[in-house]
């Protein structure tokens, strides 16, 4: 039998979900939220995250579940995230990452639909809000990746994208039209990211709106 998942997991998740709905940032039922569980369910170890279809304005125990880091259910009768391959593939890959968070803002939404295969984010003091970036003096150029609703496909454009940038890969990237995903050590971390890229969103969204910055 499965190991319950830890009331802390699951507290984070619900509470994220609350966030996250009270900043719009998850529509309907968009957005999925999973964190790394302690110990080793099989060899790769296992995570907790929210199951499909749920608002995550009112998640409870009863919309986590457990998944193997191959994104397998634990108990084959729920359905995990669609989108579980994506949250499976950031752990896989940084094995300090707790936590992970997708959400589809306005702002995510529309600047990736206008954008080509990165936004660039410069100047701006909620950078500091990344990890390596003590100043607002800095740019980061925010990887955007085609939507693909074949979620093995667009995971593999992922990793290859994170093959071709330079080391340390930033915590996050976008999918066209679709959302954004950002992880961190833990749930407080990634929200914080989480936080601090939608802001410069927005900002970059207003920008647009008063047709940009005086020179
Ligand atoms: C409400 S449409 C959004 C979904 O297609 C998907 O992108 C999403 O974010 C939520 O999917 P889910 O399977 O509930 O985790
Ligand atoms: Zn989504």
């Amino acid at each position: 039998m499965a190991d319950p998942i830890p009331d802390a997991a699951i507290r984070a998740i619900v509470e994220a979900g609350r966030r996250m709905a009270e900043r719009n940032w998850v529509p309907a039922t968009a957005g999925n939220i999973s964190v790394r569980l302690p110990g080793h369910q099989n060899e790769g170890g296992r995570i907790a995250i929210t199951r499909s279809g749920f608002h995550k304005a009112h998640l409870d125990s009863g919309a986590v579940m457990a998944v193997g880091m191959d994104g397998r259910p634990e108990n084959p009768a729920l359905r995990p995230s669609a989108e579980t391959g994506l949250h499976c593939g950031a752990y896989r890959a940084f094995p300090e990452v707790g936590a992970v968070v997708h959400g589809h803002s306005i702002a995510n939404t529309v600047l990736s639909r206008r954008a080509g295969d990165s936004i660039r984010l410069e100047g701006y003091e909620l950078l500091k809000a990344f990890p390596g970036l003590p100043t607002h003096d800095a740019a980061i150029e925010l990887p955007i990746l085609d939507n693909d609703q074949d979620i093995a496909r667009l995971q593999a454009a992922v990793e290859a994208r994170w093959a071709r940038m330079a080391a340390p890969i930033l915590p996050g990237y976008l999918i066209r039209g679709h959302g954004v995903y950002v992880w961190g050590p833990d749930m407080d971390a990634a929200l914080a990211r989480l936080e601090g890229l939608e802001f410069m969103l927005a900002c970059e969204m207003a920008n647009l709106s008063i047709g940009g910055y005086a020179p």
